[in-house]
């Protein structure tokens, strides 16, 4: 079922149970080659959330702002985006051209995500899809400004989301984590992840 919410698709219950299990897999396998770190801001906090990516490039912050990077902090290849999103992708956008990042965000009881816009791509004609599994999150949808009026809306294990077209740069956030509310996650938590085409088409 789609909805459509200030130009968000919104993909309710797009991946049934053993799909998600499936990613949830992959994404351990990423997390193994790649392991989980939490980025320092540009101002000197951590972020809440704990990431890694895979793809040619990651997403990566720190006191010197924020960028995509060739390596893991560790200075290793970020690992190969998993099929199973590469397909996701695929079905969703109906694009030839495939992601470059698979950015994956580990929220875990008190994690958030303060309202931005994703702008550190070379070109926003391209959207971001975005996939949570786990517990559910409270997301934020908001303007192509800061401030304004905001929507929220529980994103749930499971649904899928295409944030792209004149919404592409529309601000979004995570306010918080209905911790435990999935068994997926045996431990709990909130992952999301976000496949995103970083380098200008050639
Ligand atoms: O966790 C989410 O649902 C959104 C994540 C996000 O906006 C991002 O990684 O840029
Ligand atoms: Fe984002």
């Amino acid at each position: 079922m789609r909805a459509t919410v200030r130009g968000f698709e919104i993909y309710k219950g797009y991946l049934d149970p053993e799909v998600q299990a499936a990613l949830v897999e992959d994404v351990r396998h990423v997390a193994e080659a790649a392991p989980l770190f939490s980025p320092e801001m540009p101002y000197g906090k951590r972020m809440s959330i704990r990431m890694t990516s895979a793809g040619d490039v990651g997403w990566y912050a720190d006191r010197s702002g924020y960028r995509y990077a060739p390596t893991h902090p560790s200075g290793a290849k970020w690992p190969p985006i998993p099929e199973s999103v590469l397909k996701m992708w695929r079905d969703l956008t109906g694009l030839e051209r495939m992601p470059d990042c698979c950015l994956i965000n580990y929220y875990g009881e008190d994690a958030r995500m303060g309202m931005h816009q994703d702008k550190d791509e070379a070109n926003f004609k391209w959207p971001v899809l975005s996939v949570s599994l786990g517990d559910a999150g409270l997301f934020r949808i908001g303007n192509t400004t800061r401030g304004g009026k905001t929507e929220s809306l529980w994103l749930e294990s499971g649904d899928v989301v295409v944030m792209g077209g004149d919404a592409r740069l529309t601000y979004h956030g995570v306010d918080r984590i209905r911790f435990g509310s999935s068994s997926l996650l045996p431990k709990g938590g909130r992952i999301n992840l976000t496949c995103r085409v970083v380098h200008e088409d050639l």
